[in-house]
């Protein structure tokens, strides 16, 4: 059996971290992890694990050191414009934005012409700035960029917003968004046609544990003079499963429905006469 194994780097500390590991693990791959170790190896799946900066990644997939990674869009868009992207991850979700501080009359891009911006984002900043034909001076840093306006570093300020706390904190409002993001698979332009293979494998598992993720098995009971308005509101993987209960005129329905579309219908069904409902998670979907 050929000895070939998949390199993935993943964050060694930080947001992406334990959501990495942990969709890795639930697409069945164990990763033994001695805390202070830089690399790691699967002894369940042909995969060998780097601990490395989010930031640094785009170089290591570049060089074909690493030959995959999970690593935030953002820094793709930002430093790997020449790597492949693979699939969306689902978590580390956030938009980079422009900021400028609460006082300030913002009324479009233009005020910002001239201005100073503080980022850690250069490169998606001169691009978005370039589209809209304005120019700022841009001053870099690596963190803490908020505070940038605060301490008379800067006019406004580019960096990720999630929550919108850490704006609120330092007195900012957010002006622009220039773009999503969440946690990518990335590919290696350098990637071997062995480890392709592999990660194909990879690949078929993590879109089995995302469509698990996004969705939920049903259960519900329903008389059966409605059996059809229902089923029509649950278009199922196939179609519903519907079984007769004990009780006479009265049927269940099973079927796997995208949890935001549940919500959306729930109203509907109870008032088609739904009962019982019952909604539990899946573990994975091979579809
Ligand atoms: N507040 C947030 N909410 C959601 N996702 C975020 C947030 N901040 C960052 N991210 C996402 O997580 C990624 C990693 O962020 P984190 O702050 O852990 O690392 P970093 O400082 O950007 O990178 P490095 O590993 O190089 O130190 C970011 O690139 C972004 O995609
Ligand atoms: O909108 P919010 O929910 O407040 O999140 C945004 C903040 O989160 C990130 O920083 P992080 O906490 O990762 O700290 P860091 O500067 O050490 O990376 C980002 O750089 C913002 O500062
Ligand atoms: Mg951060």
């Amino acid at each position: 059996m050929s000895q070939e194994k998949l390199r993935i780097a993943i964050q060694k500390s930080g947001r992406l971290n334990e959501d990495s590991l942990k969709i890795l693990k639930d697409a069945g791959i164990s990763i033994d992890n001695g805390k202070e170790q830089l690399k790691a190896s699967s002894r369940n799946f042909p995969l060998e694990v780097m601990y490395l900066r989010n930031g640094d990644i785009p170089q290591y997939l570049r060089d074909g050191v690493v030959d995959v990674a999970i690593i935030g869009e953002n820094v793709l868009i930002e430093k790997g414009k020449d790597i492949v992207k693979g699939e969306k991850l689902g978590f580390s979700k956030c938009r980079v934005s422009l900021a400028v501080p609460k006082s300030l009359a913002y009324n479009s891009i233009e005020d910002l012409d001239g201005k100073k911006i503080a980022t850690s984002y250069p490169n998606t900043v001169n691009e978005f700035l370039e589209r809209k034909g304005i120019s700022a001076d841009l001053h870099i840093i690596n963190g803490s960029v908020e505070i940038a306006p605060n301490i008379g570093l800067a006019d406004g300020i580019c960096d990720i917003v999630s929550s919108g706390s850490t704006l609120f904190k330092n007195g900012l409002k957010e002006v622009e968004v220039m773009l999503k993001s969440e946690a990518v698979l990335a590919i290696s332009p350098k990637i071997s046609e062995e480890r392709k293979a592999i990660l194909e494998k990879l690949q078929f598992r993590l879109k089995s544990v995302l469509n698990a993720r996004t969705s939920k098995y049903i259960l519900l009971n329903a008389p059966n003079e409605k059996l059809y308005d229902i089923i029509e509101l649950l278009p199922g993987m196939r179609s519903p499963t519907v079984l007769p209960l004990a009780k006479d005129g009265w049927s269940s329905i099973h079927t796997v429905i995208n949890e935001e579309r549940f919500w959306e219908v729930i109203d509907e069904l109870k008032e088609q006469g739904a009962e019982g409902i019952l909604v539990a998670p899946i573990e994975k979907m091979v579809l």
